[in-house]
């Protein structure tokens, strides 16, 4: 028996750090997926093991089944609803993954095989089985990997212990119903604690759910963009760890509560006028080019912010610049510190000038991404 499921990741337009403290963001879904092949063995090729194949990664990690049951007997791990990982549960899925000696270079695997750990027992027990996953989103770079790593996981682990009921259809991508939608969502957000500390949801959510949305505390509004956007995504290849990176954040509000409160107040602003601004029809009063230099606007208020939550980074300065030559409009998105940065695309800028800027990033060393925005969120697909 096996189940597929694919989960985007995301790009945030306004609002990262922001929003972990209560602000608003608006982030989208993006046409690049994580994707999951959950197999439960047949009684002939049953290995007795719980086995995670990082395809992309070239690894494998097994556990016996036997193992995991006694190592865990003590926790109640077979919870009916989505529960936080305490830390001494957390403490023994990090020893499971310590055994593994994953390679010092891969070190920041292992917080996302804690994850996988922690879901696939709280929601499938120990059962033998074997999980394969690749990504075609770069990892670590700001574009959402961990999340889509958790809802597509998440997803696998509840449609093949029937935790979620699916239309009898059993060919192609199927979306599970809004509730289901929502029990994914909360189970994927477990898994992100384990990967970012302090996450806001926003991440999650956006992944579960896609399209454009506005997250606040929690709460999701989809957003109706009344004009498609035009992103590109350049990877400056600076890795970076999202947890560290909330964590400083948090230590800067900690130093300077007043201040960095205004900020944030300043964010959810220029969140909430986005969101305005996008569901604004144009016309003639408010034309493309209007919107278009208004979201610019945003975005560079909103760039200017993460400098001050000191979330920037020399190699996001350097495509700003560079894209800058072309007068076109970039910002960070995700944590910052490296990672991946937007450039907004106008309608009106020719194939050409697009396929010069990317040729002048790449000649930086950077990698450029073209992406659909605001697209389809989890699927799953029996076979
Ligand atoms: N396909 C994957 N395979 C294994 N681990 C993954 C995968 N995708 C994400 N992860 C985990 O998520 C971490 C990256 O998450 P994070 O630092 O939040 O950056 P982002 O979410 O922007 O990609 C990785 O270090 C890894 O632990
Ligand atoms: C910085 C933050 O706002 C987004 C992090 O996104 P990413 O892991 O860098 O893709 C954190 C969060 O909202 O949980
Ligand atoms: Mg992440």
């Amino acid at each position: 028996m096996e189940v597929r499921s694919r989960a985007p990741g995301k790009i945030i337009l306004t609002g990262e750090h922001a929003v972990v403290h209560g602000s608003s963001a608006i982030a989208a879904a993006i046409d690049l997926y994580t994707h999951v092949l959950f197999r439960l063995p047949s009684l002939s090729e049953n290995h007795g093991s719980v086995e995670l194949e990082l395809k992309d990664l070239g690894l494998v990690f097994s556990w016996p089944s036997q193992r995991l049951e006694e190592r865990f007997h003590s926790m109640d791990t077979l919870p009916s609803t989505p529960q936080s990982c305490s830390s001494d549960h957390l403490k023994l899925i990090a020893s499971l993954v310590e055994e593994k000696n994953i390679p010092e270079d891969k070190i920041w695997l292992s917080s996302g095989v804690c994850a996988f750990l922690y879901l696939y027992t709280s929601i499938h027990g120990y059962k033998p089985a074997t999980v394969a996953v690749t990504s075609e989103l770069p990892l670590g770079s700001g574009l959402g990997s961990s999340a889509s790593f958790c809802v597509a996981l998440a997803a696998a682990f509840l449609a093949l212990s029937t935790r979620v009921s699916i239309n009898d259809e059993k060919d192609g991508w199927l979306t599970l119903t809004t509730s289901d939608l929502e029990l994914v969502n909360k189970w994927a957000f477990e898994g992100e604690k384990i990967m970012h500390g302090k996450p806001s949801g926003i991440d999650n959510t956006v992944s579960t759910f896609g399209r454009v949305v506005m997250f606040k505390s929690g709460e999701l509004n989809q957003i109706q963009s009344t004009a498609p956007l035009r992103m590109l995504v350049t990877n400056t290849k600076v890795g970076r760890n999202t947890k560290k990176l909330v964590a400083g954040v948090s230590e800067r509000v900690a130093r300077h509560p007043g201040s960095m409160n205004a900020i944030f107040t300043s964010v959810d602003f220029i969140s909430k006028e986005l969101a305005t601004v996008l569901e604004t029809p144009t016309s003639d009063d408010f034309s493309v080019t209007t919107r278009e230099k208004m979201i610019e606007e945003l975005m560079e208020m909103n760039q200017g912010l993460l400098q001050c939550m000191g979330v920037s980074h020399p190699s996001i300065e350097n495509v700003l610049r560079a894209t800058e030559k072309y007068k076109l409009t970039s910002k960070l998105t995700g944590a910052g510190g490296g990672g991946c940065v937007l450039t907004l695309l106008p309608t009106l800028i020719t194939g050409t000038v697009v396929d010069e800027v990317i040729a002048d990033l790449e000649s930086i060393g950077f990698q450029c991404l073209k992406v659909e925005v605001g697209g389809k969120g989890l699927e799953v697909c029996f076979g």
